[in-house]
């Protein structure tokens, strides 16, 4: 676990940088290179989105909560507070996420901002499946993404939706952390199926 970090702007209902945000962080810096069109989708605090605007000036993030838009902004990236990415103009190299990915049942539900930084809906992978309905349209045709998921959204159901959208995924990185084990996986267009389907 790493030392609680407070980012300059921090604010009450923005989710602050936990073992998930280091993981997929490190995944980035592995990543990424100095060229690179980066969006990070939900950035929270805007820690990843913050470390990115040191390498490449050429980041944008998103964030739903408008506190958490407030917060990325004082750390340099353009933000765009949106639904995913609705309004904004595809072909980026390198796509960011890391989701809300707890199932969550009606009756747990908390009425705060805070609720979108945790709550995955019954499946726990509501909002992933809707990011994965935008990715194709984000994404350029040569480009990466790296999404975080967790043992507890189930890891192979989560690649099955990519795959259904015709896209390529791996695990890159895992971690174990309490009751859950975190992944990355790096998601990129399935070029094969582009020739079998054109
Ligand atoms: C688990 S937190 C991750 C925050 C940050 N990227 C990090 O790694 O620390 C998920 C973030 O996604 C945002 N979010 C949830 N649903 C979203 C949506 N439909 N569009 C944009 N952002 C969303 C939440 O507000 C929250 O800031």
């Amino acid at each position: 676990m790493n030392d609680k970090e407070i980012i300059p702007e921090y604010h009450e209902q923005v989710y602050q940088p936990e073992a998930d945000t280091y993981l997929l962080l490190k995944a980035v810096m592995a990543e990424i290179r100095c060229d690179d069109r980066v969006i990070e989708i939900g950035t929270g605090s805007g820690k990843i989105a913050g470390e990115v605007y040191k390498i490449s000036k050429n980041v944008t993030a998103t964030d739903i909560n408008p506190h958490a838009c407030r917060s990325a902004a004082a750390l340099g990236p353009e933000v765009i507070r949106t639904d995913i990415a609705a309004g904004i103009c595809s072909g980026f190299d390198l796509v960011i996420f890391n989701p809300p990915y707890l199932p969550t049942g009606e009756e747990e539900k908390i009425d705060d901002w805070l609720e979108y930084a945790l709550d995955g809906g019954i499946s726990g992978r509501e909002t992933i499946e809707k990011f994965a309905e935008a990715l194709p349209g984000i994404m350029d045709k040569n480009g990466r993404c790296l999404l975080l998921v967790s043992s507890l959204t189930g890891a192979e159901k989560v690649r099955d939706i990519f795959s259904r959208k015709k896209m390529l995924s791996f695990v890159i990185l895992s971690e174990k952390c309490e009751d859950e084990t975190l992944y990355i996986l790096r998601i990129v267009h399935d070029i094969c199926c582009d020739h079998l389907y054109s």
